[in-house]
Parts: structure tokens; sequence; C-alpha cells
């Protein structure tokens, strides 16, 4: 039978979606045991919000003023020392489990299956291939814990009305001084985070420059969504590459996606594969972001925006 152990993502005293959602991953296993590891300064916020998903059977907690930030090569001795007993390491297909996951793999000398998109069996998975326009299955080494990434985009959140015990762990792990950390430096918004919003609004190339991306914005605030945007408006200038969404950006899962401007390339529809409905917006009625759109709104964005802020 299988036992899973996830590491939760968290930032700022808080748990990240992501967590949640492996847990649905782990859950598809129909495993004897899913427990949470915490690694932080601190880990009782995150703790307790870890022990409230359901499902959960316990929540370990590694406090070490080391884990203030979260450096894989800093973290991974940590989860590998405790990670004897499970047959699953899953840890979210973000840029913090992308970086975190391999490093573990690495130490308990197996391979990663990365990207995780729906369970077979215990040692099998369908995954994304060729930027998501294939699916494929793999089977990882049954003699082996299978370490891997979930794909946050294809998996719900678990309930949160759980009450697993936490338990304070003691690990004896040499933590390697060679990365450490320096700096953090982030973009700040107060609209809600492009990875885990219910609504996004993005925005490309046809938005025509950084200051019309105002009427983006001004529209996304307006339904309480977070903003993204194609390459090409990254490349242009116009929004921070944070904001991007696609293949070589964020994948997202929204439960609204409006694309405004946006041509609708292979490597752009590639991040918006599981978003529930699509709206688009774009003067030519040929654009291939069509094909794909529940709705599809042919005219000039500058003049459908405000028509449809007015009509709100
Ligand atoms: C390896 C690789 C990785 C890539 N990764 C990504 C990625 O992660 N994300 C991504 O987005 N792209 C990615 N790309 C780039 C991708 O191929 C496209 O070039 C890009 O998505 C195009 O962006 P766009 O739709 O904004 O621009 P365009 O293709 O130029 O489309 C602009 C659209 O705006 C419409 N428009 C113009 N003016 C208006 C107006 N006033 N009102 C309404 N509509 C208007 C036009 O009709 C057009 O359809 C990648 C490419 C490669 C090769």
């Amino acid at each position: 039978m299988s036992k899973v152990l996830i590491v939760a993502e968290h930032a700022d005293g808080k748990l990240n979606a992501s967590t949640a959602k492996c847990v649905s991953a782990a859950q598809a296993l129909s495993p004897a045991a899913i427990e949470i590891v915490v690694l932080a300064a601190d880990p009782a916020a995150v703790a307790a919000e870890a022990a409230s998903i359901a499902g959960v059977s316990k929540v370990i907690t590694i406090a070490n003023a080391a884990n203030a930030q979260a450096i894989a090569q800093v973290q991974a001795p940590q989860v590998a020392a405790v990670a004897g007993g499970y047959t699953h390491v899953f840890g979210p297909s973000t840029t913090f489990g992308k970086d975190l996951m391999p490093c573990i793999a690495a130490l308990l000398s197996t391979s990663q299956v990365s990207d995780i998109m729906a369970v077979e069996g215990s040692h099998t998975f369908k995954r994304p291939i060729y930027a998501g326009n294939a699916v494929i299955t793999v089977e990882a080494p049954s003699d082996h814990p299978v370490v891997g990434t979930v794909r946050a985009a294809s998996w719900p959140e678990a309930a949160k009305d759980g009450s697993a015990a936490v338990e304070a762990a003691t690990v004896d792990a040499a933590l390697p001084s060679h990365t450490r950390f320096v700096g953090l430096a982030a973009g700040s918004s107060d609209r809600p985070d492009l990875q885990s919003a219910k609504r996004v609004v993005s925005g490309g190339r046809g938005v025509g420059s950084a200051e019309n991306f105002k009427i983006i914005y001004d529209f996304a605030d307006k339904i309480g969504a977070a903003v993204g945007a194609s390459r090409a408006a990254v490349d242009a200038g116009y929004v921070p590459n944070e904001m991007q969404v696609g293949q070589t950006g964020k994948i997202i899962a929204p439960d609204l996606y409006i694309a405004v401007g946006i041509s609708g390339a292979i490597q752009h529809l590639t991040g918006i594969k599981d978003a529930g409905t699509i709206v688009a917006i774009n003067k030519d009625g040929d654009a291939p972001i069509f094909e794909i759109a529940d709705i599809g709104l042919v005219g000039d964005l500058f003049q459908i925006l405000p028509d449809l802020e007015q009509a709100m």
C-alpha cells in the first residue's frame, strides 16, 4: 500500500494552494496515508493550515533557521532524511517544486516523474510532453520511492475540513553551505496571484503598448482578476516577464480566462489548456484563439472592453 509524503509550498507564513492540489493527486493513489512535511524557520502557522486539508493524516514540521528561505539545496537533504518509509514523495510542479524535487530525487537515488496530470497506478502516471501537445504514460521503477512533481493545473484543491496531527521532527542532515540566500527581488501587486487566481485577464501584442495595458488592468480590477500576458507582450516590454502565460511562462487553470488581443499561438494555449471558460477578444475573426474559445468577441479591444465594463 502506498504512503505519500508531500512537501508543502508556502510563503509569508501562508500555505500555497498547490499543496492541496498535491493532496488530490496523492488521493488518486488510494494510499494508506498522506503526510505533509513543512520546512520553515517557524512552521506553526503553515502546519496548522496543512493539517486542515482533508485526507491528510499527519503534518511533520522541520523547524530550522536555515529554512527561512526555500533553498532547494538546503531543504532537499532534510526531506530526504525523513523520506524513509514513504513510497511516494510529491511536490508541486511550480517554480518551488521544479527546483526542489529533482534534488530530493537525486538524494534518494531515483529519477523524477515530472508534471503528473493523472494517476494510472501506483507507479504509472500520465504527463504532458511536446509543450502539452501530447500526453505520455510513464512508469516509474517499483524498487525505488516515486519522487514526482504534480501538475497543479490538472488537480483540484482538496477540501479544507480535515484535522491532522502535527508532529515536530528533528532532522540530522548535513546542510550544504555552497548555496546561500543573498536576496529576493520580487514584484509586488495587490491583484490576485496569477497562478492560483480563479479569473485571469491576459493581454497580447494587440494591446499595443505598456500604457495601453491600463485598459487590461482596469478591466481585471473590475472583475477581481489577475493579469497575465502573451510572450509577445512581454518581449515588447509592455509588462514584466512574471506575467507571461504559456509554455515558457505560467501554466494556469482559472475558472475564467479572458484573452485580449492574443492570437492563440500553440505555445500560449499550452498555458491555458485546463482553464474553465475561455473568452477571446480579437479583431481578426480568423485568429486561432477562436478555435478553442468558448465565447468569442470579434472586434477592437479598445471598444469592446469599455462596452463590457459599462454593461457590468
Ligand atoms: C519556444 C517558444 C516558446 C514560447 N512560449 C510562449 C509562451 O510561454 N507564451 C506565449 O504567449 N507565447 C510563447 N511563444 C510565442 C508564441 O509563438 C507567439 O509568438 C505569441 O504567443 C504571440 O503573442 P500574441 O498573441 O500576443 O501576438 P500576435 O500573434 O502578434 O497576436 C496579436 C493579436 O492581437 C490582435 N489585435 C491587434 N490589435 C487588436 C485590437 N485593437 N483589438 C483586438 N485584437 C487586436 C491581432 O488580430 C492578433 O491576433 C513561444 C514561442 C516559442 C518559439
